[in-house]
């Protein structure tokens, strides 16, 4: 068991542990409750790849607690400090996707440096106040990348001492992260300490990266994307090598110091690629689409796309005796097969937006830069997958009228209404047309006046991509509409009086303490649209 240093306060270590409900974090935190007896807090935002699922059979234990939140949250991560009196902060709260740091750089600026700022500045202040003891047993570990320090050649490995390069807005933000850690260090004396990491892959990873995409296409029969050449090299690490290497440091790592941590298994994208093919062909012999080497498509690489990524681990290797123990082969079988598992965990993180290609930039009217709009090139009118019509009954009696909507059996349990508006529209305004990343919405029109509804395909992977329709909702036809993540909509008052729509949304954006912006692609100047709003 590793012993993790505690407080005088408490019996036994508690960790507060930032980002615990994403890929490494879940991993990580399922790994101290196995190995350590210490207790865990785990303080997440739950923002689209973190999944409270990865996490769902653990609780139950009294060592674990999960709190909704941003580490932004000054207040929040006060109290929580307080209350718990941890020995250690472990933060993996970040955005962690090169592809969409490409997109939309703000969210990264915004949780990696804003946040981590604001979460170091509640740490120092409660590191103050702890007794000296205390003070010396702290940590705060901040988990980073080995992307904080460029490309390499086709020679030579990244080291504590290699000089940072960051070259996406996501390597950029980490960096910056890792000198507001380190200058906590030098300036105020919080004993911080930072780890820089090669790319982890394994269970319950988030499938926009990677190993989980080709994984899940070559399952599904789907393209498999290349980026370039497929040459680019990175040194895969399993996550759960990763967390034991956390454990040690958080265990033995200085204060101050920085300690790389890889996988020693360098590869070729396209050699994952092919690997992962053979293994999805070998544990699924039946696939109808088979081989699914035929699935790879070389596509537009990314931009500023770094070539090689190799970390030297020898010092984390001799001074706190750890070594990564899964080799590729083996760790590339073990999540294969976690995948085809795990179907529940899948169903409840992915939809067809949230695993389409982002990272090629795409500049809207407000000139902020967002994910590329996919219009069809031709459409036709038809019925749209996914998008359900439920007609509004009413019951009646003498004190009025009732009416039942959305009711569960008419919802995917995983993805339900869980915040509600209502907008009001004059007559003859029409309201979008925009389409959502990540948010399906639950429309209902009752009326007074009537609403023309606009609807169009512009899924790529949908069986009805290219299809359109229109429909006339509300008091002639009183209805309920729920229109999936991906299909663009809008809708006009046509009556002559100003009319009223409820909107339902299956997620949580702009609250208070919540930083999600809305997640539009607003379609209003795209020539091609199929339907000129008459
Ligand atoms: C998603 C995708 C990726 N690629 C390429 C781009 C990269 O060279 C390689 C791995 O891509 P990603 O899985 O996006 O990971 P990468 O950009 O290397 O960054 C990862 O590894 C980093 C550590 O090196 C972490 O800090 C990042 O959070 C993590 O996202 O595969 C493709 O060729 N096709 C794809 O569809």
């Amino acid at each position: 068991m590793t012993s993790i240093p505690s407080l005088s306060t408490n019996a036994s270590p508690v960790l507060l542990i930032t980002g615990g409900a994403g890929f490494i974090g879940s991993n990580f935190v399922r790994v101290v409750l196995e190995t350590t007896n210490a207790t865990v807090v785990n303080l997440d935002l739950l923002t689209y790849a973190g999944n409270p699922k990865s996490l769902q059979d653990l609780e139950a234990s009294d060592r674990y607690r999960f709190v909704q939140g941003n580490i932004g949250d000054g207040t929040l991560v006060q109290s929580l400090l307080r209350e718990h009196q941890p020995s250690a902060v472990i933060n993996f709260a970040a955005e962690s996707h090169v592809d969409r740091s490409i997109d939309c750089p703000d969210d990264f600026i915004q949780t990696n440096v804003v946040g981590t700022a604001r979460l170091l500045q509640q740490c120092q202040a409660y590191w103050e106040s702890l007794s000296q003891d205390d003070q010396r047993a702290f940590r705060f570990l901040h988990v980073s990348t080995d992307e904080v320090y460029g490309s390499l050649g086709a020679e030579g490995y990244f080291t504590e001492d290699s000089r940072y390069e960051p070259n996406s807005p996501y390597s950029a933000s980490k960096a910056a992260s890792d000198h507001l850690a380190r200058a906590y260090h030098e300036t105020f004396g919080l004993p911080t300490v930072i780890s820089n990491c090669s790319n982890n892959y394994g269970p319950y990873q988030f499938p926009e990266k990677l190993i989980p995409l080709v994984t899940l296409n070559a399952i599904e029969g789907k393209e498999i994307p290349v980026y370039g050449d497929g040459l680019n090299i990175r040194d895969w690490l399993f996550v759960t090598d990763h967390c034991h290497a956390l454990l040690r440091v958080l265990a033995g790592g200085r204060p101050g110091e920085v300690y790389n941590i890889g996988g020693d298994a360098e590869q070729k994208n396209i050699d994952v690629v092919k690997t992962i093919c053979k293994v999805v062909d070998e544990l699924c012999p039946a696939l109808p689409h088979g081989p699914s080497e035929q699935l790879i498509r070389f596509v537009k690489d990314r931009p500023g796309h770094d070539r090689r990524y190799a970390i030297d681990a020898s010092k984390i290797k001799s001074e706190l005796g750890w070594s990564p123990t899964v080799t590729f082969e083996q760790g590339i079988r073990e999540t294969v097969r976690w995948y085809l598992e795990n179907g529940d965990w899948l169903k409840s993180t992915v939809n067809d937006a949230t695993r389409s290609r982002r990272g090629l930039g795409g500049a809207s009217t407000d000139g902020a830069t967002r994910p590329q709009t996919r219009a069809a090139d031709r459409y036709t009118d038809g019925p749209i997958d996914g998008v359900v019509t439920r007609p509004i009954k009413r019951f009646s009696d003498s004190r009025g009228w009732l009416m039942e909507l959305f009711r569960e059996d008419d919802m995917d349990p995983d993805n339900r209404p869980v915040m509600a508006y209502f907008s009001q529209t004059e007559p003859g305004v029409t309201r979008g047309p925009h389409e959502h990343v990540d948010q399906a919405d639950y429309f209902a029109f009752i009326g007074p006046g009537d609403f023309k509804l606009y609807l169009w395909d512009s899924r790529p992977d949908s069986p009805t991509y290219g299809n359109c329709s229109t429909i006339v909702y509300g008091e002639s036809n009183p209805a309920g509409v729920i229109v999936p993540v991906g299909v663009v909509h809008a809708y006009k008052n046509v009556s002559d009086h100003s009319g009223w729509v409820f909107n339902g949304p299956n997620r949580l954006y702009a609250g208070r303490n919540r930083a999600e912006p809305v997640d539009e692609i607003r379609h209003e100047d795209q020539t091609n649209s199929p339907y000129k709003i008459d």
